[in-house]
C-alpha cells in the first residue's frame, strides 16, 4: 500500500513499538520501563536507572555491585582518546569532539561477534567512558590537565571530580544526578530515531551513536540547553526580557528551551529539574538566575502560551554547577547514550530496515 499522504517531520506518525520507555502527553507523564521518572529521579542513582533502561528491571543489591564494578574499571581515559582531544583546535565544538572520539572508541572495539550481549557490553563501555571525554574536553578547552577518574566515587561524583577536580556539595551532586536521569531516554526522539535508523541497515553500535550525537547538537534538540544559556547572556537580566522577547518575536525566532513536538502542555521532566535547580540557585546564591528564567517563562506563556522543555532549567542549572556552555550539549549525550544503544539494541532484535517514501516535485521526465 502506497500512502501518499504527506507527514512532515514524521508528526504524530507511530512508526514501531518500544519497550524502553512511554511519552504520554494527555497525562504529561514520562515512564522508563514502567516506572515514573520523577520517582526515578528522586530514589535512585544513574547508574541504577541505567541498569533498568537496558535490562527492563532495577538491578538488585547484588546486580548493581557487579554492574558498577564494570562500569567503574573502565573509565579511565584511553591514550588515543586523549591524543585524539589534545589535537582537536580548542575553538572546535565539544560536540565534534565527542562524536569523533566515539568514532575513534568503535574503531578500537572488534566488529565480531556481533551480538546482543557483545552491543550491550559495548555499550557500557561507552557509559563508562564518555564522561572522561566530557570533563577532560571541558578542562583541554580551559588549557588544563586531564584528572584521573577515582574507582571509589559513583558515576555522578566521578564526572564532576573529572571535570572541577573537587568534589561539590551534596546538593550540586544530586542536582547533577537527576539531571543525568531525566536525560536518559525519551522514547523515539530525533537523536534516538537516527540510531535506530542506523541500527535498522545491521550497522555498528557505535555507528549508531556516532549519528545520534550528530542529530542532537542541533538546537531543536540537545543543542538547546546551550543555547538557553547564549539566551540568557544576550538578555542579561530580568528586566530586559520583555523588550528582548518582543524583538526576537517579532522577527520570528524560536525561543530555545521552550517548546516540544510531543508534550503541548509541558514537559513532565521540568517540575523535577526546576526543583534541582531552585536547590542550585539558593545554594550559589544567585536569586539574578531565577528571576531571568522566572521572567523569560512567563513572558512566554503570556505572548505564545509556550512552555518550558528539559533544556530549560538544565541549562542554567549546568551553568552554575560550573560547566562551560559548550559542554552542556556533551552531558546530555553522556546520559541519553543509555537511551540510544537500548534503542539500538531493540531494532535490531526485531528489525525491519527504516525507509520512508518520498513525493518527488522536482522536474519531470526529460531527455538528456
Ligand atoms: C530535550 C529536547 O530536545 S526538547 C526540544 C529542545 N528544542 C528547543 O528548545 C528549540 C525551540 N523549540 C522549537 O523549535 C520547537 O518547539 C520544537 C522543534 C521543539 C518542536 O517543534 P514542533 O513540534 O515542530 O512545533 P512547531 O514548530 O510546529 O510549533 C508550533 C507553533 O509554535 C511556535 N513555536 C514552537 N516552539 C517555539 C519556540 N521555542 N519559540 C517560538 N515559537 C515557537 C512555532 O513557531 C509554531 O507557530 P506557528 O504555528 O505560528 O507557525
Ligand atoms: O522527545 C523529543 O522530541 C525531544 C526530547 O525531549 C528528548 O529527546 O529528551
Amino acid at each position: 500500500m502506497t500512502d501518499t499522504e504527506i507527514h512532515k517531520g514524521l508528526a504524530g506518525v507511530v512508526v514501531d513499538t518500544t519497550e524502553i520507555s512511554s511519552v504520554n502527553q494527555e497525562t504529561n507523564s514520562l515512564l522508563y520501563r514502567g516506572y515514573p521518572v520523577q520517582e526515578l529521579a528522586a530514589k535512585c542513582s544513574f547508574e541504577q536507572v541505567a541498569y533498568l533502561i537496558w535490562h527492563g528491571e532495577l538491578p538488585s543489591d547484588e546486580e548493581l555491585g557487579a554492574f558498577e564494578a564494570v562500569e567503574r574499571g573502565q573509565r579511565e581515559l584511553r591514550p588515543e582518546i586523549r591524543e585524539l582531544i589534545e589535537q582537536t583546535p580548542v575553538s572546535g565544538h565539544p560536540m565534534d569532539v565527542l562524536r569523533t572520539a566515539v568514532s575513534r572508541l568503535g574503531s578500537l572495539e572488534t566488529r565480531f561477534p556481533d551480538d546482543e550481549q557483545s552491543d550491550y557490553e559495548k555499550a557500557v563501555r561507552l557509559f563508562a567512558q564518555l564522561p572522561a571525554i566530557v570533563a577532560y574536553d571541558q578542562r583541554h578547552r580551559h588549557g588544563m590537565d586531564p584528572i584521573p577518574a577515582r574507582e571509589d566515587l559513583d558515576y555522578a561524583s566521578n564526572f564532576l571530580w573529572m571535570t572541577f577536580g573537587e568534589l561539590p556539595d551534596p546538593v550540586v551532586i544530586d542536582a547533577f544526578g537527576q539531571s543525568l536521569v531525566l536525560y536518559a531516554e525519551h522514547s523515539f526522539n530525533a537523536s534516538t530515531f537516527t540510531a535506530r535508523v542506523v541500527a535498522s541497515t545491521l550497522s555498528d553500535l557505535h555507528s549508531g551513536v556516532v549519528a545520534a550525537i550528530g542529530a542532537l547538537k542541533g538546537p531543536l534538540h540537545g543543542g538547546a540547553n546551550e543555547a538557553v544559556m547564549a539566551t540568557f547572556a544576550e538578555i542579561g537580566s530580568a528586566s530586559r526580557v520583555e523588550v528582548w522577547l518582543d524583538d526576537a518575536l517579532a522577527s520570528k525566532k524560536k525561543i530555545m528551551g521552550f517548546g516540544h513536538r510531543v508534550y503541548k502542555n509541558g514537559d513532565s521532566r521540568v517540575p523535577t529539574m526546576k526543583a534541582a535547580l531552585d536547590a542550585l540557585v539558593e545554594h550559589y546564591n544567585r536569586p539574578d538566575v531565577l528571576e531571568l528564567y522566572t521572567a523569560l517563562e512567563q513572558a512566554m506563556g503570556e505572548r505564545k502560551n509556550i512552555k518550558p522543555n528539559l533544556d530549560y532549567p538544565s541549562g542554567p542549572a549546568y551553568h552554575l554547577m560550573g560547566f562551560d556552555t559548550p559542554t552542556f550539549t556533551p552531558l546530555f549525550a553522556a546520559a541519553r547514550v543509555t537511551g540510544w544503544t537500548a534503542h539500538f539494541i531493540e531494532q535490531q532484535a526485531h528489525n525491519s530496515l527504516i525507509r520512508p517514501l518520498s513525493v518527488y516535485t522536482g522536474t519531470p521526465q526529460r531527455a538528456v
